[in-house]
């Protein structure tokens, strides 16, 4: 469904009179196969909105070449634009309209009759959970309701593949679960594939087949969530040891059953609690267990929190995603 080589684009900016150039995407090898859903990650302009921008047709790539729904998009862009749904960050839905007249007037535009664009728009209300708001102008309805009607003029004509920049960014943590529910559904119910972008990593991790994440320009890891968690950070484990005293024996311990795990960060002490990643909490502590009480050290709590993609994305990038923002 998509398949790029070597991406580049590169801007050139003035400020006064220095002229500067951003190489703001820089050699994207991309290939999304039909009917994922990929969610793209990468902190604040890491090139995420550009890289869509050129797969889209809406920027030229400085260099590179990209086929997206089996059309070119330097060569091509009328097809791919035909072929594809786009759904941006700022939506498209701010006009005095009817919601119903906007996606009918959006299906005419690809080339629907009236009277198709009319029932698919229906049948996307429905299946969007949009019923009843027909006549309402988009400006009075809910945020997650003008959402969910983004997505359904992005899907109007009927395409097999959707770009989502960003697509619940500002709703709230229940239109945001419910927004999920539908993005889900696109794939169970149409096959569709799914390409979006999102600041949430609790969203890639519940809605994508994979994750490609992109920093400073460059794609460094496209996995399954779970193969990233698994292959980069290991389960935190936390004892909290009963006797101060025995803080330096157990972390002692921790450490060998770490390293043994080859585990790459080292193990931490706060206090009485003793921190450090293993690769496989599952396996390694029933014999941390018995060795700590061969040793006599008792515990007072013992946590094992799995990895999650923050620690991923701050393992891969140096940075937070949640402290981005
Ligand atoms: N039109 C432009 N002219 C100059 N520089 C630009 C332009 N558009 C983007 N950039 C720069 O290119 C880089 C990548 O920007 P991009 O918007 O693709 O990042 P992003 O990953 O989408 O970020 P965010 O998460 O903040 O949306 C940034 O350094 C940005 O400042």
């Amino acid at each position: 469904m998509i398949h790029a080589r070597g991406l580049v684009q590169v801007f050139s900016t003035r400020s006064g009179r220095e002229r500067s150039q951003v190489r703001a995407v820089d050699g994207v090898d991309l290939d999304v196969a039909e009917g994922e859903v990929v969610g793209f990650l990468g902190p604040n302009g890491a090139g995420k909105t550009t890289t869509l921008r050129m797969l889209t047709t809406l920027l030229r790539p400085t260099e590179g070449t990209a086929t997206v729904a089996g059309y070119d998009v330097a060569r091509e862009p009328v097809q791919v634009r035909r072929h594809i749904g786009y759904v941006s960050q700022s939506g498209s839905t701010g006009s005095v309209a009817r919601a119903g007249d906007e996606i009918v007037d959006h299906g005419m535009l690809y080339g629907l009759s009236s009277a198709q664009a009319r029932r698919r728009g229906e049948e996307l209300f429905e299946q969007l959970d949009l019923q009843g708001l027909w006549s309402r102008q988009p400006k009075t309805l809910s945020g997650g309701q003008r959402r969910r009607l983004d997505i359904a003029m992005g899907l109007v004509h009927e395409p097999s593949l959707v770009f989502l920049d960003e697509p619940t960014t500002g709703l709230d943590p229940q239109a945001r679960a419910n927004l999920w529910t539908h993005i889900a559904d696109l794939r169970a119910r149409r096959g569709a594939t799914v390409f979006l972008t999102t600041h949430y990593l609790d969203e890639a991790d519940h809605l994508s087949d994979r994750v490609v994440v992109i920093d400073h320009g460059r794609i460094v890891a496209s996995d399954t969530p779970d193969a990233l968690k698994s292959r980069v950070a290991g389960d935190l484990v936390d004892l909290e040891v009963a006797d101060a005293a025995q803080v330096t024996a157990a972390a002692a311990r921790l450490e060998r059953a770490a390293r043994s795990a080859d585990a790459s960060e080292p193990v931490e002490v706060d206090g009485t609690h003793v921190r450090g990643r293993v690769q496989r909490a599952g396996v390694v502590i029933p014999g941390l267990l018995r060795e700590l009480d061969q040793d006599g050290i008792t515990l007072t709590s013992i946590e094992v929190r799995r990895p999650t993609l923050d620690d991923v994305f701050l393992t891969l990038t140096g940075r937070s995603l949640r402290e981005g923002g």
